[in-house]
């Protein structure tokens, strides 16, 4: 039987990329809504309420209205938004990160999607948590280099307007007043206990990221090494189609850089180990609008329904 799915903002950035991820799938059935309804709660709620499963792809006020009119018990929802992923009932839809996590998203009825520079910095802080290296009391500082398509239609706009800002040339810094809204699950989801120093970086280019974690390998709970890490983070995703944990010096083939875009376009994510025996950097590199968003919410869509989780994807 084909699964019933409904896109709640499937005219956004987020939402657009997951139709066009769903489209031609045999085992779905899209529930479509008319254009000019497509704000209205009467039918979005019929629409919510007859799919086994909705994506939200809506800012978060819009996507905590859509999860109040649920009232059919055995809908399912994926929340593209920050609104539900420190919730308390949600699981969080990064199944990579312990088998408890992709057992919560395979049998959860509310699924948060992660946060595109969250998704990074977790893919990395996470494992060094858990697997005792990293102090929890660390005082972690992350830059994240994104693409413009990350603050979605109205961002978007901006930059592809003809008579844009002359800024909006040059990469810019934000996230300034160290509130950005991704730190609350950075630190709930990876048990740091103090917040991280986060730094986004918005450039012209439309989509892909860059999440950098330094560290100070003498700040660390065991001696660490790039080699060591790179093995450590190697078995740690090892088996994971979506997460590549690069050879160390994979940088080189790139002329030594990272480039925010190299993964555009894809659905995967890869982490570089790069430094020396004293100070290491760690990035993750993937698209925002693939492993940070549509991609991770149509992983978590496949392991609900049980196919198989790369289906549709672009790896
Ligand atoms: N872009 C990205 O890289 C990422 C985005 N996200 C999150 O995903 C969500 C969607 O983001 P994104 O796709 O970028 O945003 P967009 O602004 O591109 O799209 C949001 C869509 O929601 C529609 N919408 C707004 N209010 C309502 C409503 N009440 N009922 C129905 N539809 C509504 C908008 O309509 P209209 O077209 O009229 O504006 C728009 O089409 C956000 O919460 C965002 O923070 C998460 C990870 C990454
Ligand atoms: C460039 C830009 O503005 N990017 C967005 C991140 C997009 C995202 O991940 O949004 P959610 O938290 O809703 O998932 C930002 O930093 O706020």
């Amino acid at each position: 039987m084909k699964t019933k799915v409904f896109i709640d903002g499937s005219e956004g950035t987020t939402g657009l990329r997951i139709h066009e991820r769903l489209d031609n799938r045999d085992d779905i059935e899209l529930l479509t809504i008319a254009p000019e309804l497509r704000k209205d709660p009467a039918e979005r709620s019929r629409l919510i309420n007859s799919s086994d499963i909705t994506f939200l792809c809506l800012p978060d006020s819009a996507a905590r209205e859509a999860v109040a009119l649920v009232t059919n018990p055995n809908t399912r929802i994926i929340d593209a938004s920050t609104a539900h992923r420190t919730e308390a009932g949600w699981a969080y839809g990064f199944p990579e990160l312990s088998a408890k996590h992709r057992e919560a998203i395979r049998t959860g009825k509310r699924i948060a999607n992660p946060g595109c520079h969250a998704s990074g910095f977790i893919s990395l802080v996470y494992p060094l948590i858990a697997g005792g290296i990293l102090p929890t009391d660390y005082p972690v500082a992350s830059f994240s280099l994104t693409g413009y398509s990350g603050g979605g239609k109205k961002m978007i706009a901006q930059y592809e307007a003809s008579d844009r800002d002359a800024e909006l040339d040059a990469p810019r810094e934000y996230g300034l007043s160290q509130q950005h809204k991704h730190l609350k699950e950075m630190r709930l989801i990876t048990g740091l206990s103090r917040a991280p120093l986060f730094t986004p970086i918005v450039s012209d280019y439309y989509s892909g990221m860059v999440v950098n974690v330094p560290l100070y390998t003498d700040l660390l709970n065991t001696t660490q090494t790039p080699e060591s890490l790179q093995a450590f983070f190697a078995d740690y995703y090892a088996n994971e189609p979506f997460v590549k944990v690069m050879p160390l010096g994979a940088e080189s083939e790139m002329s030594g850089f990272l480039s925010g875009n190299h993964l555009s376009g894809y659905d995967g994510m890869q982490i570089y180990i790069t430094g020396n025996e004293n100070r290491i950097q760690l990035s993750s590199v993937f698209d925002n609008l693939g492993k940070g968003a549509s991609g991770a919410a149509i992983q978590c869509f496949n392991i609900m329904t049980g196919c198989d989780e790369t289906k549709g994807l672009n790896l």
